[in-house]
């Protein structure tokens, strides 16, 4: 199967209360890329993250993931799409009580009638899948484990197994490593960049941190106030682009690995 390409065209997304979200956003991302969406909070990476499937509804312009237009996209049609778009949450999304195996064979629920679903009598195929899926990120032994006894950072790559079951084209990481310690951090995103690479699958991850989102990326995307700034490689983003993403210089609140940087803590405040 080929990959889709991504396109945005002249994208706009305005919510309910009036507040422009995404603003006139043009940008191709071609089938198999690694992309890290950074930005200060509210410049609108989530928003941009979740328009790809739907889960924020555009108002302005169109996406096209390969000759599907999300424009007016629903039903059926919108379920069949999210069929091929994992989603990795920062929360993780788990049911705490089941198991670990049982959570990556939600990712096959498109794929089984309801009967199944119910019984829980998936197919043989799926189960293979969904074990294959936790060997890829490296806790297959935790299979029969019930989720909610997993690390935090056991459970992000249980969300990225069954992401992974559910045979994804591309795969949008909405802030996944928020609510991880740095080293952990990195796991979860090595995670995701081996996906990327071994199976060709597109990744956007939306980071707060810019050296995850540089070290882990291939292209950068910057947002503003709802609009691209920056789109360029790693090695492009210097000082003067981060001033045009952030509005200022970088702090130590940016990067995940400054000096004497624990997780969550501030070393100050933002210059
Ligand atoms: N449902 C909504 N209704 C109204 N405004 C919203 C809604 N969701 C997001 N916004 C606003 O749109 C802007 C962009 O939000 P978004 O969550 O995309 O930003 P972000 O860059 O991901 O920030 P953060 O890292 O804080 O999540 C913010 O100002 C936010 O308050």
């Amino acid at each position: 199967m080929t990959q889709p390409d991504i396109r945005f065209d002249h994208v706009g997304v305005t919510y309910p209360n009036g507040f422009s979200g995404l603003r006139d956003i043009t940008v191709d991302i071609p089938a198999g890329q690694m992309i890290g969406v950074v930005g200060l909070s509210g410049a609108g990476k989530s928003t941009f993250v979740r328009s790809i499937n739907g889960l924020v509804p555009i108002t302005d312009g169109d996406i096209t993931v390969g000759d599907k237009s999300l424009r007016d996209l629903s039903g059926r049609r919108l379920r069949e799409l999210r069929s091929g778009v994992g989603m990795v949450f920062q929360g993780f999304n788990l049911v705490g009580r089941a198991t670990v195996l049982s959570n990556v064979l939600m990712g096959r629920l498109y794929h089984t009638s309801v009967w199944r679903t119910l019984l829980g009598a998936w197919k043989k195929d799926d189960v293979n899948l969904a074990l294959d899926a936790l060997a890829r990120v490296e806790i297959l032994p935790k299979a029969y484990a019930r989720a909610s006894d997993l690390s935090g950072g056991q459970q992000q790559r249980v969300g990225i197994a069954r992401t992974l079951a559910q045979r994804p084209q591309i795969i949008l990481a909405d802030e996944p490593v928020a609510s991880l310690d740095p080293p952990t951090s990195h796991v979860v995103m090595r995670d995701l960049q081996k996906i990327n690479a071994e199976l060709g699958i597109t990744v956007i991850t939306n980071l707060h941190f810019l050296d995850l989102a540089r070290r882990y990326s291939d292209r950068l995307i910057g947002l503003r106030s709802g609009e691209i700034v920056f789109d360029g490689t790693p090695a492009d983003a210097d000082d003067a682009a981060f001033e045009s993403i952030y509005g200022r210089s970088l702090t130590a609140d940016d990067v995940l690995d400054a000096p004497g940087h624990a997780a969550g803590a501030h070393l100050g405040p933002a210059s």
